[in-house]
């Protein structure tokens, strides 16, 4: 017999997950089928969005074999029936306040530092970039995690270390740049470019550092379609497009209209649902359906 959620104590509430307290060691890290697009949180879920995005954390943990937060797998006993499938155990850690981003495609942030000083994060880049140009080698551009609702502040290294500490900080950049570029290189195989990415770290009580929250998901990276890749050519979210081209060009909405974004049409909801899904498959080689936690 699985426990209610209601049994465990709210700690934490994102824009798109949450987080429970299981006991005093474990957590639980429960993702919805939310999705947000021009930073609105959109009134129509997408059926499924969390149960594919937990198993796609749980396909890049085990694929990429670094020690990391989990502490149970997809279908332990700790999980209420309710979110089976788009919720995971993971071990309670002291987490480091630092947005671990990874860029191995200039866009989104980095390319208006950029564009503004020739640099992102303080890491000097060629001149003649445009956006969507191969950063290669990817670079480390961490960020300071914002209040609710407010974007993330890019920072330097040389802030990192002096807020962590230069041992953190240099262990910190060298996982980030390890598992993003063993990710993007197992995506790329599979025909999806990882653009960028996002991690968090934690520390156990004995001092070990392990990856935590999601890693490599749609949400915590920029996902696109290596078919359609040109060098300097920004490319469109694998997994958002459909919702931002219906909002921006079919629904009468704009993003300076001020007000929040309408529901989604069903058959844009299902095409998004089926994109996550696909990016999936296609990545990790498994089936979606034998997943824990479908429609019985
Ligand atoms: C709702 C999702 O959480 C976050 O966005 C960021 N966050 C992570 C923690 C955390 N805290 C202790 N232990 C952990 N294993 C984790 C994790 N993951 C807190 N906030």
């Amino acid at each position: 017999m699985r426990p209610e959620l209601s049994e465990y104590t709210p700690i934490y509430s994102g824009k798109v997950r949450e987080l429970y307290e299981v006991d005093d060691e474990h957590l639980l890290l429960v993702a919805s089928d939310r999705i947000s697009a021009y930073d609105y949180i959109l009134d129509t879920p997408i059926p499924d969005k969390g149960r594919v995005l937990t198993a796609m954390s749980v396909f890049f943990f085990d694929a990429l074999g670094v020690p990391n937060h989990l502490a149970g797998p997809a279908d332990d006993p700790r999980i209420p029936e309710s979110v089976l499938g788009r919720a995971l155990i993971t071990r309670r850690l002291d987490m480091v306040p630092v947005e671990c981003v990874a860029r191995g495609y200039l866009t989104g942030s980095g390319l208006k530092e950029y564009r503004a000083n020739g640099q992102v994060c303080g890491v000097p880049l060629p001149e003649g970039l445009v956006d969507g140009s191969r950063i290669d080698p990817p670079i480390f551009t961490p960020a300071t995690k914002a209040a609710v609702g407010d974007h993330d502040e890019n920072v330097s290294f040389e802030r990192v270390a002096a807020d962590v500490g230069l041992d953190l900080a240099t262990r910190l950049r060298d996982l980030t740049l390890e598992v993003y570029s063993s990710g993007a290189d197992i995506a790329r195989e599979r025909g999806i470019i990882l653009a960028d990415t996002k991690f968090e770290f934690g520390h156990t009580s004995d001092g070990d550092l392990l990856l935590a929250d999601e890693v490599l998901t749609p949400d915590s990276s920029r996902y696109w379609d290596g078919e359609l890749y040109e060098p300097g050519k920004a490319l469109p979210s694998f997994d958002k497009q459909i919702v931002r081209d219906w909002l921006t060009k079919e629904s009468g909405w704009s993003t300076d209209a001020g007000t929040p974004p309408p529901a989604l049409p069903a058959d844009v909801v299902e095409r998004t649902r089926a994109r996550y899904i696909e990016a999936y498959e296609r990545i990790s080689g498994l089936r979606f359906a034998d997943w824990p936690g479908g429609a019985a």
